[in-house]
């Protein structure tokens, strides 16, 4: 299985994510530069974290007007699984992948540190290697976090289980706790929590590894006859 790392101008969790799918996962990464135009060879699209563009505008903004998203929507669509983290989540929300938008943290504060996060939804590509309700310790490290949308679109939320991680002491002011959410058709998430950094003991929390490995065997289990 082969990931692509999306790197834009400002990313700056680029490496962390390359290192969770090849050293830690042990998968085929790839770094892929923003102007490349073609994600057709990858079998899962991970966009980190960062301050592309330098947060100018709202964070992810500008990215998301690049041509490599129209691409990154093209191949979600077909079912390829898309992750952003942390400034990949904003990409995503900016583009359209996902419903809703990132305001400041209620602090006005930037904040790095662990915190613990309740696995809404097990039953996903992403998280099908943890319990449900499990409590999980992942680090966060970000300025614009506060997750909101409005009553309509939360109660979708619900309703379609999109919920897949909330906070469990809220940090940040995101509406009901919310740390990731997915989409519809179950193929693209975005956590502002960093799973990237929390991939093996040394670093504080292996907890993060979990999700890369549900990508894992998701696909071994789709495309890889007798997994
Ligand atoms: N670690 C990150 O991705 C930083 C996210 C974002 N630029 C913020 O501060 O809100």
């Amino acid at each position: 299985m082969k990931f692509a790392v999306i790197v834009f101008p400002g990313s700056n969790c680029d490496r962390d994510m390359y290192y969770a799918a090849k050293d830690a996962l042990g998968a085929e990464a790839e770094l892929v530069w923003y102007q490349t135009a073609n994600l057709e060879n990858y079998d899962a699209i991970l966009i980190p974290g960062g301050f592309s563009y330098g947060d100018y505008l709202r964070t992810g903004a500008i990215a998301s007007t690049s041509h490599i998203v129209n691409e990154i929507k093209q191949q979600a669509e077909r079912g390829t699984p898309v992750l952003g983290v942390c400034n990949g989540f904003q990409i995503l929300l900016e583009a359209g992948l996902l419903p809703g938008a990132m305001l400041r943290n209620k602090n006005l504060k930037f904040m790095c540190h662990f915190e613990e996060l309740i696995v809404e939804n097990s039953n996903t590509m992403f998280t099908s290697a943890y319990e449900s309700k499990q409590m999980i310790s992942l680090p966060i490290a970000h300025g614009e976090g506060n997750y909101y949308c409005d009553d309509a679109t939360l109660d979708q939320l619900k309703e379609n289980n999109q919920i897949v991680f909330t906070y469990a002491s809220n940090p940040n002011g995101s509406i009901n706790d919310i740390a990731g959410i997915i989409n519809e058709a179950g193929n693209v998430l975005g956590m502002m929590p960093h799973p990237e950094r929390a991939v093996e003991s040394l670093l504080g929390s292996a907890d993060g590894l979990e999700l890369f490995k549900s990508v894992l065997n998701n696909w071994r289990e789709t495309y890889v006859a007798g997994a």
